[in-house]
């Protein structure tokens, strides 16, 4: 630890001045006024000359007693905690809220210097214990923390405009990297915790999937982790181009094919939290709008089965409009049911407008990078709109298991990294559309007997039954096919024949009119 200069003169300078006030202030009484404020004035000048040094304190909770923590006090306190986790010689250690490890930070009244660009700081941490003659509401802890900053008077520009910047930055940055990761998820009921409304209900995200154990093709696996942390570094582009700090990414492909597998690893790489938006819970676009507000930056917004949720959309209109038809039979004043219907339009439903709005950057105008995530089994499905490049910047398609993807899976679930059997499975694969979840659970030991090579038999049984299944399934699709085809036919041919036989009808009748003509001797 290194010590300021005449860092022990400089307590020893303070504890004197201290003395010297307490005794002014006893005497102040016999002094008369002007005298009082001529002596006051040169004091502070004598201070100032031998004691050139500049104190901030910065305070754990605000003064007025109120329960939130200041973030100043936060963030100094994970900066502090880098440094003096190495440098002080008393730490205290806390387990932290939201916080994946104990945090070490200095213990009270323990003082360690900083250095920055040549300058040296020094922090200190303090207690007090305040007049207990004030009652406060919000805690009934009266001890209340501080750190003291102390440097000299001819760093206070540097200080003030950058180092302080510096600290807090730095001490977000570490609770960052140190926070718990949460998965939110929109509650379908009202909740109220105290007198807040509280719309998104999190658990502790914990999921162990990364890029490592995703079966995928590697070249694209890697275009996608350079493009997450390409657009994690990307802020100041972001700014420089006037866009919101946001990425769309619409991942499809069949159910197992890892799409939610995806998800907890673009998490897991970049450190975000996840916001699982359920659709189908959201009750009109004000609520919409409120989740989307709600969310942190550092987040992934993820819609899953954007399909569903949109014929869910679909749904509701229809349903309306039935209710439409209905009224219409009552007779209502067609003012009023005008007016009714433009309301009934603005708050109910959630659509597929509001939803693009948001993606489009209203809500991202709150700061914070954020990616939104939609997945789908049916790409085709979906509104062209919604899935236009710049809406949805990446598309990915997560197919069924190729070579380089099991042999990702081999390599995690039996550390095989090759084996004879690699080149049979290889054509198995190539032949045969198999998920990605459909291998791993077959790759997955079922007891303690069962060895790599048992495992990768069972999986080449699997593929073949599979084969054999997509087989018959192939020849009864061919089938009913055929079938239908047949009935099509057969029902077409009738229609012919009814058709020919209501033509000869026609025939007929307009014969027998002409003879009729004829015989009357009229003709028109
Ligand atoms: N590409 C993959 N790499 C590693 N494991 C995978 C992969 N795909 C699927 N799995 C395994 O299969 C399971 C199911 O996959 P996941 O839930 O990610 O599929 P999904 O594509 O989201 O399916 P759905 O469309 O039904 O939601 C996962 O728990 C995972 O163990
Ligand atoms: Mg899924």
């Amino acid at each position: 630890m290194t010590m300021m200069p005449g860092g022990e003169m400089l307590t020893q300078l303070g504890s004197a001045m201290a003395g010297l006030m307490f005794i002014w202030a006893m005497f102040k009484q016999y002094v008369p006024f002007d005298v009082q404020t001529h002596i006051e004035k040169y004091t502070h000048k004598l201070i100032a000359l031998v004691y050139p040094y500049i104190q901030i304190t910065f305070h754990e909770y605000s003064t007025d007693g109120w329960f939130e923590r200041s973030k100043a006090y936060t963030a100094i306190e994970r900066y502090l905690s880098t440094n003096s986790s190495t440098r002080a010689k008393r730490l205290k250690a806390d387990m932290v809220s939201d916080s994946q490890s104990l945090i070490l930070s200095m213990d009270d009244h323990e003082e360690i210097i900083d250095e920055f660009r040549g300058i040296k700081l020094k922090w200190a941490s303090r207690k007090t214990t305040p007049n207990r003659q004030v009652i406060s509401f919000y805690r009934d802890n009266d001890e209340r923390m501080f750190y003291k900053l102390t440097f000299h008077r001819r760093h206070r520009d540097i200080v003030t405009n950058t180092y302080l910047n510096h600290v807090m930055e730095e001490g977000k940055a570490i609770e960052v990297r140190t926070r718990q990761r949460k998965l939110y998820t929109n509650n379908k009921s009202e909740q109220w915790v105290g007198y807040r409304r509280k719309i998104w209900s999190h658990v502790v995200f914990e999921h162990p999937a990364t890029f490592d154990t995703l079966a995928m093709d590697p070249k694209k696996k890697q275009e996608i982790v350079n493009d997450l942390i390409t657009f994690t570094k990307s802020k100041d582009y972001y700014k420089k181009i006037g866009k919101a700090w946001k990425r769309g990414y619409l991942l499809f492909g069949p159910p197992g094919t890892g799409k939610s597998t995806m998800i907890a690893a673009m998490a897991n790489l970049i450190e975000y939290d996840i916001y699982d938006l359920e659709l189908t819970a959201v009750k009109d676009n004000s609520e919409l709008r409120k989740l989307l507000i709600d969310t942190s930056g550092k987040s992934i917004i993820v819609i899953e089965d954007i399909d569903c949720s949109l014929d869910l959309t679909g749904q509701r209109k229809k349903k309306e409009k039935e209710k439409g038809e209905k009224k219409e039979g009552d007779k209502a004043n067609p003012i009023e049911e005008e007016e009714k219907k433009k309301k009934d339009a603005e708050d109910s439903k959630v659509t597929l407008s509001g939803l693009l709005n948001f993606i489009d950057g209203l809500w991202s105008a709150c700061g914070g990078e954020r990616i939104i995530v939609f997945t789908t089994n049916y790409v085709e499905k979906l509104d062209p709109a919604l899935i236009r490049r710049g809406r949805m910047d990446k598309h990915i398609e997560m197919s069924y298991c190729s070579f380089e993807a099991f042999k990702v899976l081999a390599r995690n679930y039996l550390d095989v990294e090759s084996n004879d059997s690699f080149e049979t499975i290889r054509g198995l694969l190539e032949e045969n559309k198999i998920t990605p979840a459909d291998v791993a659970e077959n790759l997955m030991p079922k007891s303690s007997e069962e060895d790599a090579d048992t495992c990768l038999k069972n999986l080449m049984e699997a593929i073949e039954r599979l084969k054999e299944e997509a087989r018959l399934k192939a020849e009864e699709e061919e089938k009913a096919k055929s079938e239908e085809q047949e009935e099509r036919l057969k029902a077409e041919k009738e229609k012919e024949k009814e058709k020919e036989q209501k033509s000869a009808e026609e025939e007929k009748e307009k014969k027998s009119s002409v003879a009729e003509v004829k015989e009357n001797g009229v003709i028109t």
